[in-house]
């Protein structure tokens, strides 16, 4: 979504056009793991205090934390984060403030709500990447004979990788807040005795912005384009085949596609979906008081 094109709030906040958006971070989502499983799990990168060098630098965390800072301290003063929809990992306060001025942006959002820790689930996301992710992704990776360690000494390839998977999924979930104030401008009076009473009754909240129609069409589409973009061609544009299916040239081609399909899809159904609606419910609970 591009916030600056003069486009009216309306338009900004359509469902339709929010939808569009999230359906297109499900190809940049798909072809980052893609690049991510080239590599091996590298466990080592994402343990705090495992680089020597790192300490020697002052810097206390993980490989994966000093790539994450490293970049974003980068984008930060390039104002990424000024952004109603981009959102560190790294604590805002431990990054450089923007070397030009703030980009005026349309009040898409209640003001409360960028700022609302609730809304932000970048820890959430991290955790749930490092800990389930990689490994799932990263299990057909061969590497050297004898080695069971599933390091690779591929370390900056794959933080870079994870960096790019991760924001990818960190700006695919915090959209969240987008589309909940969508929903509610469209029907303020559902929402409004739930977000007023005290608490906040997040049961029904979530109750409203749930669409399961929606999510299994996504679970399906998503399921066939991790199926076609994870198949291989062959030098000669030609989808390599499994074995017993030989192609006319003879290779005998390769029996896996890229990535496995059924983890993609575990990966929207079990977190991404799930975080997106707390995203959302956790926006409409302490922002519109
Ligand atoms: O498209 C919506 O309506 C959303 O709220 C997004 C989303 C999703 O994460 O894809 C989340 C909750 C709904 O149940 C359906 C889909």
């Amino acid at each position: 979504m591009n916030f600056t094109t003069g486009s009216s709030e309306d338009e900004l906040l359509s469902l339709d056009n929010i939808r569009s958006t999230l359906i297109r971070l499900e190809d940049t989502i798909i072809f980052a793991l893609i690049e991510r499983s080239q590599f091996a799990w590298n466990q080592k990168i994402y343990e705090k205090g495992a680089f020597e060098e790192l300490k020697v630098l002052g810097f206390e965390g993980s490989w994966l934390g000093w790539f994450l800072f490293e970049t974003e301290s980068f984008h930060a003063k390039a104002r990424r984060y000024t952004s109603p929809d981009e959102h560190p990992f790294t604590p805002i306060q431990k990054l450089p403030q923007p070397i030009i001025a703030m980009q005026s942006f349309p009040s898409l959002l209640h003001p409360q709500s960028a700022a609302h820790p609730s809304t932000n689930a970048n820890s959430r996301i991290l955790d749930f990447y490092v800990n389930k992710i990689v490994l799932a992704i990263t299990k057909r990776v061969k590497i050297s004979k004898g080695s069971t360690d599933r390091d690779d000494g591929n370390y900056g390839s794959s933080a870079t990788r994870d960096v790019e998977v991760l924001q990818a999924l960190s700006r695919r979930i915090h959209f969240g807040m987008f589309v909940s104030e969508s929903k509610f401008r469209g029907a303020p009076h559902k929402f409004i005795p739930h977000i007023l009473a005290q608490p906040p009754n997040t049961e029904a909240l979530a109750g409203l912005i749930t669409k399961p129609a929606v999510e299994a069409a996504l679970l399906v589409r998503l399921g066939n384009k991790a199926e076609i973009y994870g198949q291989e061609l062959d030098p000669q544009g030609k989808l390599r085949k499994s074995p017993g299916e030989a192609t006319e040239s003879g290779s005998s081609g390769h029996a896996e596609t890229r990535l496995d399909t059924a983890e993609v899809v575990a990966l929207y159904r079990d977190w991404v979906i799930p975080l997106t609606k707390d995203v959302e419910v956790g926006k409409l609970a302490q922002c519109h008081i």
